[in-house]
């Protein structure tokens, strides 16, 4: 351990061949990661006292676990007090063949089949128990974690805010599922071998005699002592194991989310490759043109040998193109190829990374196996070298009976297989260790983000707010300078209020990105029903996290915002997102299906119609008949509606919601201008005020105002008019 430590390289080197700059960049990510992991993540205190706190989650309802380990406590009891018959049939076994007594081997043959039975049986039923405590604690665990991951769009801050967990997915579906299943095999082996260990322990002593038990104790210290030793960097390793196992697979996740973009550029880059090769061959071919003229001439005027020399030096070239090409085209060690898309590249790379830790894991375990093995397998030969004690080295016994020896070596084998398990515990515990920091850091910082004040905004109802901006008469286009009289430490405070639906203001609103770039300052407007703000400015200037900021998903504003409650506001973000299910589950969204909660197959109709996209419910139709389940968990429309169809959809829903106010970012940016008119002549009938984030001019037909942002971070708002726009006006100057 010294050694790799030494040498800056935990990697055990079985590949040194592999020395290319892709690997040694490889190495080096992967012994930084280990070294922040092994800094964060010791076998120690720290990592113990987070194993209770889980213990603590898992036993929240205690009762029925608590149950489960008296009866798997119970069962133990009478397997062990039943695995002492088999050592007492083999002996009276072993004696009958040497007094020959017929009677006593058939009678201690039934008896064994008898008891040993039954000790398997109960083994059965340990292991049952055990998988039993395995599920509940996974399903305990699993909720209480889904329910924090749920939590005030934890989901999101997670990744949006906080970049110290990878794959939060993976922690709570495998990482969970092993960890309980682990901990349960652990204590089932934790709740039998101390029965064994104390019943052995009093057989042996009284068996044989008082040092046969210590000696076996002392034995059993060693090895775990020497396990340890082993066991302490494994947690480190583990956890970096997990740790790219889930971005290998969340790699492999986005190529199957983004299927269809990375083929499409995949097939450019097959082009691309294939007409520089063209190009190439092109070039090779009129070089080839003028060597065959030269080939002529200097044919005529050179003898054979020159020929033979050059079909040689032909033949050579001939192949080496053919190895380059091998090498080109069919590598499989992992390098990255020309040919290979970025994402096979990235693949590559991530699995390199995973197989290097990977190889690391097997090197320490094949050390971890190899002392518990060492140990399990020499324990026959010292409970041997404890029964001989008595009779060749403190000669207090002349010679030993077969039964004798029987009976004692088996208790001292029984001994020695309840400690065998505890060291067998000690390699589980390696592993269980790698989850165990896994889940509680994911737990713990769920729970700082949670609680830190810095990301919360007080919510002041506006019936209790008499600072609140209160001229409603205050037009759109004016509130750029209007002002309300509010003190230094109101612009500095962020304050949300909760109003009753007629409007939405921004009071001296100063926001920033999660990194804390400032991205406008001092916004004050107010947006009044049936008013409709479109928002316009430059790529990445602020835009959508207005929305954000308005919606309350980001903090990081200062100054007040009055708006009503989210419940009559809807959210059309830059994305459309389609839930698994069916059509109708798409439209209820963000509710679901129930009882109360359906929309008859007519309105489903008209609502559809209305963008011609009635054939979307016959295709519906037609996955149904013929039996393929439509709202069930897996169905994924994303994969198989066009981005407008996904918008339109989206927009569906907003008119099936009938807010007082839509928050529409590029919402309808891949549907055709003329159905873009329809949208918003829809959402005008329907009474919804919108403010729209988009680039299209043509939005500018259906809003009544333009909140401009330019590229110096200033903002202005002017009041559209419509009758005079127009709206082919060049666009190159609209953000300046
Ligand atoms: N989670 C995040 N962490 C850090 N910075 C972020 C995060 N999300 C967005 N930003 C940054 O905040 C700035 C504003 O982003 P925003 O999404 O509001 O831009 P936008 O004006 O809507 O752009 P576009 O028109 O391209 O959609 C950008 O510089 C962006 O990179």
């Amino acid at each position: 351990m010294n050694n790799l430590n030494k040498n800056n390289d935990i990697d055990i080197n079985i590949d040194s061949s592999s020395n290319n700059t892709n690997n040694s960049s490889n190495n080096d990510y992967n012994y930084k990661e280990l070294k922040k992991i092994k800094e964060n993540n010791k076998f120690d205190w720290v990592l113990f006292k987070r194993f209770l706190k889980i213990i603590k989650i898992i036993y929240l309802k205690p009762t029925i676990p608590i149950v489960l380990l008296v009866i798997l406590f119970g069962l133990a009891v009478g397997s062990t007090y039943l695995s002492k018959y088999t050592g007492i049939v083999l002996a009276n076994i072993y004696g009958s063949f040497s007094t020959g007594n017929k009677e006593l081997f058939l009678k201690s043959l039934f008896t064994g089949i008898g008891a040993i039975g039954s000790s398997a049986l109960l083994d059965a039923i340990i292991k049952f128990i055990v998988s039993i405590m395995a599920w509940r604690w996974r399903k305990v665990l699993c909720l209480y974690m889904q329910s924090i991951y749920f939590k005030k769009s934890l989901f999101y801050k997670i990744i949006a805010f906080n970049d110290k967990i990878d794959n939060p997915d993976q922690r709570i579906t495998s990482d969970i599922d092993n960890f309980t299943t682990l901990l349960a095999t652990i204590v089932s082996q934790c709740i039998t071998s101390p029965m064994i260990v104390i019943y052995y322990t009093y057989l042996t002593f009284t068996t044989i005699n008082w040092y046969a038990p210590l000696i076996v104790y002392g034995y059993f210290f060693l090895g775990y002592f020497l396990n340890k030793l082993v066991m302490s960097p494994m947690v480190s390793i583990n956890y970096l194991q997990d740790k790219l196992e889930g971005d290998f697979r969340y790699l492999h996740q986005r190529i199957r989310n983004f299927a269809e973009s990375i083929a499409l550029q995949g097939i450019l880059k097959e082009n691309f490759n294939v007409s520089q090769e063209n190009n190439i061959n092109s070039y090779n071919n009129n070089n080839n043109t003028s060597n065959i003229d030269y080939d002529k001439e200097y044919l005529i005027n050179n003898n054979n040998n020159s020929l033979k020399n050059r079909k040689n030096k032909k033949q050579n070239n001939y192949n080496n193109n053919k190895n380059d090409i091998n090498k080109k085209y069919f590598n499989i060690d992992g390098e990255k190829n020309e040919k290979d898309l970025v994402e096979e590249g990235q693949a590559k790379e991530q699995f390199d990374n995973l197989l290097r830790n990977k190889k690391r894991v097997i090197c320490w375990q094949f050390g971890l196996n190899t002392t518990s093995d060492l140990f399990s397998y020499l324990s026959p030969l010292v409970n041997y070298f404890i029964i001989s004690l008595p009779v060749f080295f403190l000669n207090t016994k002349s010679t030993l009976l077969p039964a004798e020896v029987t009976v004692q070596s088996y208790n001292c084998i029984m001994l020695a297989s309840g400690f065998s398990q505890y060291i067998s515990v000690s390699t589980n515990i390696s592993d269980l260790s790698g989850y165990v920091s896994r889940i509680s850091t994911m737990i713990e910082i769920c729970f700082n983000i949670l609680n830190d004040k810095s990301l919360e905004t007080d919510l002041v109802s506006s019936s209790i707010n008499n600072t609140s901006v209160s001229s409603s008469s205050i037009p759109l286009e004016s509130s750029n300078n209007f002002s309300i009289n509010h003190s230094d430490n109101d612009i500095n405070q962020r304050k949300i209020i909760i109003n009753n639906g007629e409007n939405i203001k921004l009071d001296y609103l100063s926001y920033y990105s999660p990194k804390g770039n400032k991205l406008f300052s001092n916004i004050s407007l107010i947006i009044e029903k049936n008013q409709n703000l479109l928002i316009m400015g430059p790529s990445g200037c602020g835009k959508s996290s207005l929305i954000r900021i308005i919606n309350g998903l980001w903090p990081f504003f200062t100054g007040t915002i009055d708006k009503p409650n989210n419940d009559k506001i809807f959210f059309l973000p830059q994305q459309p997102y389609l839930i698994f299910g069916s059509l109708e589950s798409q439209i209820l969204y963000p509710f679901s299906k129930s009882d109360s909660k359906r929309i008859n197959e007519k309105e489903m109709r008209r609502m559809f119609s209305q963008f011609e996209l009635e054939y979307l419910l016959d295709r519906e139709m037609e996955i149904k008949n013929n039996q393929n389940i439509i709202n069930d968990l897996t169905h994924n429309w994303l994969n198989q509606l066009s981005n407008g169809e996904q918008q339109l959809i989206s927009i569906i829903r907003l008119f099936y919601h009938r807010p007082q106010f839509a928050l529409l970012d590029e919402s309808t940016s891949s549907i055709p201008q003329n159905v873009e008119e329809k949208v918003y002549q829809i959402a005008k009938q329907l009474n919804i005020t919108t403010i729209s984030v988009g680039h299209r001019l043509s939005l500018l037909n259906y809003h009544s105002h333009l909140l401009k942002f330019n590229k110096n971070k200033n903002w202005s708002i002017e009041k559209i008019n419509n009758d005079n726009h127009d709206n082919n006006q060049n666009n190159n100057n609209i953000y300046d």
